[in-house]
């Protein structure tokens, strides 16, 4: 369990976290999101100990990291995956830590195959791919086989077979009780991994629910319309808070007004409408809609990537 209350952190004039307050469960993977530099490391760096808060508090299995004694038996972190020595091999590095930590030599062998490092264990870790590199991150963290995962980022640099690798570790790991605690940019991921979201912009809390909910509060739940009179249609849909965007003939998507009413407003026009198919919101949609105010980097939108026939007028 992870519990922060008004966890604050300043650098200089810079607000990186600002005042959060959550708690991250046992027996369920959470999903830590956000836009670049909304502060997630920075946040993950405070819970164990590698940052000062500048403000508030937070404990991890309910004491702050530094005041446990066996911390790699509590609190297992995957925070930066070059933090290693680069001559050392994976095996020496981890055997190093254990060592370090009263923790048996055959526990390094354990977290070496269930990462899938046994053929390069005895290699230099300077000469690992960035996705080595995060696989030994990962056997670092599990060594001391902690009751509290934090791994940041842990996909980054994996392929399609370690993305779905960390995705089984980590429910397997919620599934025997344990709190894990990741953060991920890949949202898609996340809606196939995380059981609960935290999502973070410029340092504070814009959501702490679980997915489903998440994703049923989203405002950009879409309908598909198909008509033959797509143009008028599209014009009388269209108003204050509804988009109506029409990439493809006699398809309409509309967002912002629900089935039932698009229903009425053709009926009432006497508009034929032969398709009306509520979608499924995606996580990104869902996710970008929660974090649009909060991007502090904004990229510059191409042209040929802004929506085709986007409308905006009143709701008759
Ligand atoms: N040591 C530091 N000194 C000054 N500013 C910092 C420092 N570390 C982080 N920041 C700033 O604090 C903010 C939060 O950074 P942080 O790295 O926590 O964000 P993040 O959500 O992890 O971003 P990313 O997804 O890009 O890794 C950013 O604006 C960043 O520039």
């Amino acid at each position: 369990m992870i519990e922060a209350v008004n966890l604050a952190k300043h650098y200089g004039s810079k607000t990186a976290v600002d005042g959060v307050t959550f708690t991250v469960r046992p027996g369920m993977v959470t999903g830590f999101l956000g836009p670049n530099g909304a502060g997630k490391s920075t946040t993950m760096r405070m819970i164990v100990g590698l940052d000062k808060p500048s403000a508030g508090s937070v404990t991890v299995n309910g004491k702050p990291y530094v005041k446990h004694h066996d911390p790699l038996h509590q609190v297992g972190a995957l925070l930066d995956a070059k933090a290693v020595h680069t001559s050392r091999s994976a095996y020496n590095h981890l055997l190093a830590m254990a060592a370090t930590h009263n923790i048996a030599t055959s526990r390094v062998n354990e977290v070496i195959d269930m990462t899938g490092l046994a053929a390069v264990a005895k290699k230099k870790a300077g000469g690992f791919s960035l996705g080595m590199g995060q696989r030994l991150g990962i056997a670092s963290a599990l060594l001391g086989d902690p009751q509290t995962l934090i791994l940041d980022e842990p996909v980054n640099g994996l392929d399609p077979e370690g993305v779905l690798w960390v995705r089984n570790l980590a429910r397997h790991l919620a599934g025997q009780g344990k709190t894990v605690f990741l953060s991920s940019h890949l949202m898609s991921e996340m809606s196939q991994t995380a059981d609960h979201l935290i999502v973070i912009g410029r340092g504070r809390i814009i959501a702490d629910a679980p997915i489903a909910e998440i994703l049923a509060g989203s405002q950009q739940a879409k309908v598909r319309v198909r008509t033959a009179e797509a143009t008028r249609l599209g014009e009388l849909l269209s108003g204050t808070g509804v988009q109506v965007q029409s990439n493809e003939t006699e398809t309409l998507e509309v967002t912002g007004v629900d089935s039932r009413r698009i229903a009425q407003v053709a009926l009432e026009n006497q508009v034929l409408v032969y398709e009306l198919t509520p979608l499924a919101t995606s996580l990104e949609d869902a996710y970008f809609d929660l974090t649009k105010d909060s991007v502090e980097y904004h990229s510059q939108e191409l042209d040929d990537a802004a929506p085709a026939g986007a409308l905006e007028g009143t709701l008759k």
